[in-house]
């Protein structure tokens, strides 16, 4: 951290020689507007991607509010981006120009550590974040609510032919999300049963790739009203409304693993009686706020509970072609650039289904 913090800042315009466009929010109020900038010119072992497609991510929200207390601001929010390859550096092997190619949460990281090693960028301790991160210049990062992007080559993943683009944008990171751990902590495998908590991009996203791979998934949520779409639609088998007891005590013990997808600050405590005796809960939402953890509902039962971070490049990679394969995108309403700040108070208010996904190649224009 101390590292980063002395880094040299410089500002992206001395730096930069290529004019970039995009929307920023320039404070915690969170609103967007529009941003001139710059991005690096293409090195040798870089793509440089124009942005077709980007999904709206909780995250970007808590980041453009600074729920999270780490904005640098201007941020230009977005890592769930798709589109086409323009330019290539002489190093690049993966890519040539018109490649449809896609960029999640992640452009860059030590390439040495454990996890690094091991292909779980995602836990490196200097992994650089698309957006609101420290570049290895010492730029501030810029992420895909924006005409173009250039990264390094290994943190690009081949989007799949057979998948929308549109569509498949989300996958760049609710798509991960909850394919890690699903992979990670044997949650995939058929017959066994997946509780998905929350159902926004994230827990929708889930429960197709539960189902996709033969499981038993049961959908818990706030209120009944998306009972119908849950089941009929997305493919679940089963509903709870977590505020019901009576649902919860039927449920309790049934499950081998919970996906916990929930944003804000909930009460686990019910969530924990539905696993099996050493079942696993996987927080994957990041609340603001801390939550209760009652130790005794995890002791009886063996109960075990965990967090995940996104996902590391070689499984993003994997994630994409099982859904380019099993045809697994998700839903979206795609919108106008222009129509960016009130998607984002719709998501604050859990209005959309499922995902807000820029039309940004034909909607984003300069000022
Ligand atoms: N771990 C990771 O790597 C990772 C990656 C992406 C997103 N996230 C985080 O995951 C969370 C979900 O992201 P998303 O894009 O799916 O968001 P979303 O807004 O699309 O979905 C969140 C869901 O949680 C529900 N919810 C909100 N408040 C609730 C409450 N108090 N009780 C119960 N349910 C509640 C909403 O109704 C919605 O269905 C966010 O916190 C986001 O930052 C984490
Ligand atoms: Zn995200
Ligand atoms: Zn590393």
């Amino acid at each position: 951290m101390a590292e980063i913090q002395n880094r040299k800042k410089v500002s992206p315009e001395e730096e930069h020689p290529r004019k970039a466009f995009g929307l920023a929010a320039k404070d915690s109020s969170g609103v967007l507007s529009p941003l001139n900038f710059s991005r690096r010119n293409n090195g040798d072992n870089d793509v440089t991607i124009k942005i077709l497609y980007c999904g709206i991510c909780h995250t970007d929200l808590h980041v453009i509010r600074n729920e999270w207390k780490n904005a640098i601001y201007p941020v230009v929010p977005g890592h769930e981006i798709v589109g086409v390859v323009t330019e290539i550096g002489s190093n690049v092997q993966k890519f040539k120009v018109g490649d449809k190619a896609g960029v999640g949460c992640l452009v860059g990281s030590c390439h040495s550590c454990d996890g690094c090693e091991n292909n779980l960028e995602n836990y490196c301790s200097k992994m650089i974040l698309t957006y609101n991160s420290i570049d290895i210049d010492g730029t501030i990062t810029y992420g895909g609510y924006s005409d173009l992007i250039v990264v390094r080559e290994h943190f690009v993943v081949k989007f799949p032919e057979s998948l929308a683009m549109d569509k498949g944008a989300p996958l760049l990171c609710a798509g991960i999300t909850v394919y890690n751990p699903m992979k990670t902590f044997s949650l995939d495998e058929p017959g066994k049963h997946l509780g998905v908590v929350g159902l926004g991009g994230l827990g929708h996203v889930a429960v197709k790739f539960g189902k996709a791979f033969g499981m038993k998934v049961t959908v818990i949520s706030t209120s009944l009203n998306k009972k119908d779409e849950a089941i009929k639609t997305l493919g679940a088998d089963a509903f709870i409304v977590s505020s019901d007891p009576q649902q919860i005590q039927a449920a309790m013990g049934t499950m081998d693993g919970i996906i916990n997808t929930v944003s804000a600050k909930h009460d686990i405590v019910p969530l924990i009686f539905l696993l099996k005796t050493q079942g696993k809960m996987i927080m994957v939402g990041v609340p603001d706020r801390p939550l209760e953890l009652p130790i005794f509902p995890l002791i009886l039962g063996g109960r075990i509970l965990a967090g995940s971070s996104i996902g590391g490049l070689k499984q993003t990679q994997e994630m994409i072609d099982f859904a380019g394969k099993h045809n697994i995108t998700a839903d979206i309403e795609l919108i106008k650039a222009d129509y960016v700040n009130e998607a984002l108070n719709r998501l604050a208010k859990g209005d959309v289904r499922y995902r807000f996904v820029i039309d940004v190649g034909n909607t984003l224009t300069p000022a």
